[in-house]
């Protein structure tokens, strides 16, 4: 699998400044990449570019070397996308939300509403799976949200902030599935916690107004921290350094 922007200029209206320019980024064929950056650094943006919810001004979104704005309908079939905002409904239940996205995205009605079950198991969900989903809390209608995105056989899984509004047990779950997930799919997952997640990743990407500033191993992300930081801190040191925040450049 590979999935690429190559040279994509994106706006969200034809007349304002374009949030990407000439942008081009792989995500990595395999393990978790982290996608770090301040507010509007164009990481949504970018995944929003890479899930096909969106496209491109000019420049173009290969998957596996296909373009997708001819390919767009296959190609949502193998991707899996967790938006910043995950809708509810108030007719649907946790489990027949998440079957529907999982049947939409080409499992069977049955096998569906397997996956269903066990995607909110993974999430610890299943006392909530009866609930529709408009009466859920913010951080448990994210959890669907998850579960939407484990509940088919994705070929690339993109998660747009997916610790947002999770206590800090669900954010141990979710660090938990993500390791399970993440050795068998490309994870692409931006998010600000990054203290919490830099020693899962496999890469790290920051960008900072719509451009890359780092990409590489974490290891080779870490390496720019202060050397006096503390253990625990490299990774905030390693941003701070990056994003010439720590007054040091
Ligand atoms: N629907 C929209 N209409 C107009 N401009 C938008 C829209 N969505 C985002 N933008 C602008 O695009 C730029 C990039 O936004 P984007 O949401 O991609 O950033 P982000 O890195 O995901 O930020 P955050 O960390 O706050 O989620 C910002 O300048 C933002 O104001």
């Amino acid at each position: 699998m590979t999935l690429l922007l190559d040279r994509v200029t994106f706006s969200y209206h034809r007349w304002l400044r374009p949030v990407l320019s000439r942008f081009t980024y792989e995500v990595p064929g395999e393990g978790l990449t982290i996608l770090l950056g301040p507010n509007g650094a164009g990481k949504s943006t970018t995944m929003a570019l890479l899930a096909g919810t969106v496209a491109p001004r000019a420049g173009r979104v290969l998957f596996s070397g296909t373009d997708l704005t001819s390919a767009s309908r296959g190609y949502r079939r193998h991707v899996a996308w967790l938006p910043q905002r995950v809708p509810s409904s108030r007719q649907l239940t946790a489990r027949e939300y998440v079957a529907y996205v999982a049947w939409l995205k080409g499992e069977s009605r049955s096998r569906a509403w397997e996956r269903a079950g066990a995607a909110l198991d993974q999430v610890g969900l299943t006392e909530q799976a009866g609930r529709k989903t408009a009466r859920l809390s913010g951080g448990q209608l994210r959890r669907v949200g998850i579960a939407c995105a484990l509940a088919h056989d994705a070929r690339v899984i993109l998660l747009d902030e997916p610790t947002a509004g999770l206590d800090p047990h669900q954010r141990t779950v979710f660090r938990d599935v993500l390791r399970e997930v993440a050795a068998k799919t490309p994870v692409l997952m931006s998010t600000h916690d990054i203290a919490d997640l830099a020693d899962e990743a496999d890469t790290v990407t920051l960008m900072d107004g719509g451009r890359i500033l780092h990409h590489g191993g974490t290891r080779s992300f870490l390496d720019h921290a202060r050397p006096d930081a503390a253990p625990a801190r490299r990774a905030e040191s390693a941003y701070a350094v990056l994003m010439r925040l720590d007054g040091s450049q």
